[in-house]
């Protein structure tokens, strides 16, 4: 589903994002990527939607070839992956509906179709609830499953997370992984960035890990860290 092939990318100021990574995520697994601040995690999973571009190297997501995707057909791309970041990324003013009913609207399905989808996918964060509600006046963890419920909203094959339970204690955070377990066990392929190498340990799955823009190490599910 995600493969990588010596991909590197290289800032403007000259900095390495990513150094000839080479890596393949198959449909349906879930995927944890680990490394110390810096080592390229966030940059990997920027890639992947084609929020950047690689600067060298093969990359396909879904059957695309991103980096020879023409900027006409990102949006196809970003269709397919669906993106949760650290901070939300709410907008303030609109209600949890709303927020979460953003990128059906960008993809122009009717109205009562949108709605039908977004209340689903509410209902799988467990904030159906709140529907009307504004994101100010949620707590951390329910932010970020409002972010999720954006993420998957439209049903994308890919779900990528950066950082999902960075602000949150550690049991929100085990509730937060459970859920991206839950959208693996319907057929969704995740990749899951994370600094919190004891809730990656409990999880017992496939863990890739970053160093300084190179891939360090990449344990299969079931291995003993
Ligand atoms: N837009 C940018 N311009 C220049 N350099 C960048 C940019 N984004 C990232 N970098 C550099 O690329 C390298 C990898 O950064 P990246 O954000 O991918 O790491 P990370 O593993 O996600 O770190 P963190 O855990 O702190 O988010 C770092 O050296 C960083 O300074």
């Amino acid at each position: 589903m995600i493969h990588l092939d010596r991909v590197s990318k290289r800032y403007r100021a000259g900095k390495d994002g990513l150094r000839g990574v080479s890596l393949s995520v198959g449909e349906g697994e879930l995927v944890f990527v680990t490394g110390h601040s810096g080592a390229g995690k966030t940059t990997l999973l920027r890639l992947i939607p084609g929020l950047e571009r690689p600067s060298g190297g093969r990359l396909s997501v879904a059957g695309m070839a991103v980096d020879r995707l023409p900027r006409r057909k990102l949006p196809q791309l970003r269709q397919r992956v669906g993106v949760t970041f650290q901070d939300h990324r709410l907008l303030p003013d609109r209600t949890v509906f709303e927020n979460v009913a953003l990128p059906l609207a960008i993809a122009g399905l009717p109205p009562r179709e949108a709605a039908r989808r977004v209340r689903a996918a509410l209902d799988k964060v467990g904030l159906l609830a709140k529907e009307q509600a504004y994101p100010v006046t949620l707590s951390g963890g329910e932010q970020q499953r409002v972010g999720i419920a954006r993420a998957v909203v439209g049903r994308p094959p890919v779900l990528l997370a950066d950082e999902p339970t960075g602000n949150l204690d550690p049991r929100l955070s085990a509730e937060i992984m459970r859920l991206f377990l839950s959208f693996q066990e319907v057929g969704t392929t995740v990749l899951v960035a994370t600094h919190d190498l004891a809730l990656v340990r409990a999880f017992g799955r496939r863990v890739v890990t970053l160093h300084e823009g190179e891939l360090a190490a990449d344990r299969p599910a079931g291995e003993a860290a």
